[in-house]
């Protein structure tokens, strides 16, 4: 059976990457709209009614505006806006953390942000089994490629080539921090450092760990045994073992597409401390790749079919 599907915003940076990975697959049908009529309320309304499931590749208000569009109890939507992530009726879209049949079976899907990609992966499994604290304020460092800000941040960073690093989130407040406390299930929002970086696309999550002085931690090695089972059989995401040879982490400014999410667990000698790394393509599994993986799910094929790994 052959599943229609329409990206609504196709021709942003997260939608052309779907579509891409769509490519050539016989499972799907893609209804398209040109130029002329792609923002065009009469022509969406009609595409997203024909489409059995509809992927915004939106602004949030424009997401929502595309949802109130629906007409039908038929087409269903994977949602790549930060509108509906903690919305009620909503199924968070990241197979890993709240079941992949849950997503297969779901209606509206809401496909998390980058950075709460790689924070959620390595904090839920061991919050969610008490081995670290609920009632903790984690902190979080993270910097992306300047594609994770669309087609205005990837026209800002090719007109300045000077910029080599730019933090932002200032004020606090960042859109994906409620996500972030949500599914990790924690009771204190998380302190979030974002930044970009002059690299296309590519994303470094940490979280380091003050373990010492952490009520009932465990030792470096125990949260790595554990992500490792929790995340055993995965084709997208991968627990490093080991340390880099080299002594260090590099993120390639070169960086081909890639769907996957490796996550590190770095301890001290005498497990005091730790560092949570994850690293991912903040378009790939932070976006277009994750909204693939549900789409996959909810057509009840393999979830890696089509991605990049
Ligand atoms: N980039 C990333 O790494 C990630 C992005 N996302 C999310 O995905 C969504 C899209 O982001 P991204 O692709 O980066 O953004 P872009 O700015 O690259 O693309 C957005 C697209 O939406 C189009 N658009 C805007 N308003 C409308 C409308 N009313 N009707 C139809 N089309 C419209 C824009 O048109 P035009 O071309 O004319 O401007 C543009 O093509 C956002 O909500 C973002 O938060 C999520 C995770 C990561
Ligand atoms: C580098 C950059 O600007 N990143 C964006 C997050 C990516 C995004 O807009 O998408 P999601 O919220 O849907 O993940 C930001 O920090 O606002």
């Amino acid at each position: 059976m052959t599943t229609s599907v329409f990206i609504d915003g196709a021709v942003g940076t997260t939608g052309l990457e779907i579509a891409e990975r769509l490519g050539g697959r016989s499972e799907f049908a893609l209804i398209t709209l040109d130029e002329a009529r792609r923002k065009d309320d009469a022509a969406r309304r009609e595409a997203i009614n024909d489409a059995d499931v509809v992927i915004l590749c939106l602004p949030d208000d424009a997401a929502r505006d595309a949802v109130a569009m629906i007409a039908n109890d038929r087409t269903r939507v994977i949602d790549a806006s930060t509108a509906h992530r903690v919305a009620d009726g909503w199924t968070y879209g990241f197979p890993e953390i709240v079941g992949r049949d849950t997503v297969a079976e779901a209606k509206r899907v809401s496909n998390p942000g980058c950075y709460p990609t790689g924070f959620i992966a390595l904090l839920a499994p061991l919050v969610h089994n008490a081995l670290l604290p609920a009632a903790w304020p984690y902190s979080v460092h993270a910097v992306s490629g300047y594609s994770g800000g669309g087609k205005a941040l990837i026209g800002r960073f090719e007109e300045d080539r000077d910029i080599a690093w730019r933090g932002y989130g200032l004020s606090f407040g960042h859109k994906h921090v409620p996500e972030m406390q949500r599914y990790a299930g924690l009771m204190i929002a998380p302190l979030f450092s974002p930044a970009v970086v002059a690299a296309h696309r590519g994303m470094v999550v940490e979280i380091p760990l003050p373990l010492g002085v952490m009520p009932g931690s465990v030792p470096p090695e125990l949260l790595r045994a554990a992500l490792t089972q929790f995340y055993e059989g995965s084709k997208v995401v991968t627990v490093a073992q080991d340390l880099p040879e080299s002594g260090e982490m590099l993120l390639r400014a070169s960086m081909e597409p890639w769907d996957g999410l490796t996550l590190h667990v770095m301890g001290s000698a005498d497990g005091e401390q730790a560092r949570l790394v994850a690293v991912l393509d903040n378009l790939g599994k932070g976006a277009s790749g994750a909204a693939v993986q549900s789409l996959n799910l909810m057509a009840g094929l393999d979830e890696t079919a089509g991605l990049r790994l």
